[in-house]
């Protein structure tokens, strides 16, 4: 069972992230509290990368336990280690070098120039296995119930690397590789849909216009192979977090003002 969208509208992108790094540190305390650690999964792009420039920048930070907190990525660009266009590279520079996480719980998907060479299938099975390592018994699957698992959006509905009508959107592996993907770099690695649903709470974060019909087939009844967004829902909670050009088109009464 997943949970249906809940959608918040707030008035720019500077509002947007601000209001989910708030959101974040308040999920990972709560978590933390009740639970001990707590465990996000990160997201590339635009307004994902400036969602963990924003938690470096709130005080707030200073709430959540960085030693008890591990950290994934949806997907990754299979470029080599420290590229400026790796989601690990724009995570690091907006927060993961301004706090005291644990280097050991911090999980970056591999890097062209890692173990596997230039190898991306033999890369995202390691990382598959990573997750397989790190899910406990209550998880009942193969990877972690991540408390919240982020994603940003393309314009064409993509969410990690799950590219609409790429061979991925049928995988049933964990973690997989994608080759001839339409968006540059063409090879990245990417959680696949079992994945993203196994998580407790889907976040979809996205911004300006140019998203907005995306977002709209993203509240439908659309199926994920032609919009993969539609098919990103978390266990207890999905939430979409727009900006008032995401939201423009969205089905009237769907949204609810977060920061007018
Ligand atoms: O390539 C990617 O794009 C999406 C969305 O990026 P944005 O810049 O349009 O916000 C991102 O979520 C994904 O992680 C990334 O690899």
């Amino acid at each position: 069972m997943s949970a249906p969208p809940a959608v918040l509208v707030h008035h720019d992108q500077t509002m947007l992230a601000r209001s989910a790094a708030a959101r974040l540190v308040t999920r990972i305390v709560d978590v933390q509290a009740a639970r001990g650690s707590a465990s996000i999964v990160l997201t590339g792009g635009g307004v994902g990368t400036a969602v963990l420039a924003e938690l470096a920048a709130s005080r707030a930070r200073d709430a959540i336990d960085w030693g008890r907190l591990d950290l994934w990525w949806g997907d990754e660009r299979f470029l080599p280690s420290g590229d400026p266009e790796r989601n690990e590279t724009g995570a690091r520079a907006a927060l993961l070098d301004h706090v005291p996480v644990d280097p050991a719980r911090v999980h970056p998907m591999p890097a062209s120039d890692g173990p596997d060479g230039n190898d991306p299938e033999a890369a995202a099975e390691r990382y598959a296995a990573l997750l397989r390592a790190a899910s406990r018994p209550e998880d009942h699957g193969p990877v972690p119930s991540f408390d919240v698992l982020m994603l940003g959006m393309g314009p064409d509905a993509h969410v990690a690397s799950l590219f609409p009508e790429m061979p991925a959107l049928y995988d049933e592996r964990p973690v997989v590789a994608v080759r001839g993907a339409p968006k540059p770099p063409p090879t990245r690695i990417t959680m696949t849909l079992p994945t993203i649903l196994a998580a407790r709470e889907v976040w979809v974060i996205a911004a300006g216009e140019s998203k907005a019909d995306a977002v709209r087939l993203g509240l439908s009844e659309a199926g994920p192979v032609q919009v993969p967004v539609a098919g990103a829902r978390g266990r207890q909670r999905t939430l979409f977090l727009l900006d008032r050009g995401a939201a423009a088109k969205l089905p009237p009464g769907l949204e609810r003002i977060a920061s007018p």
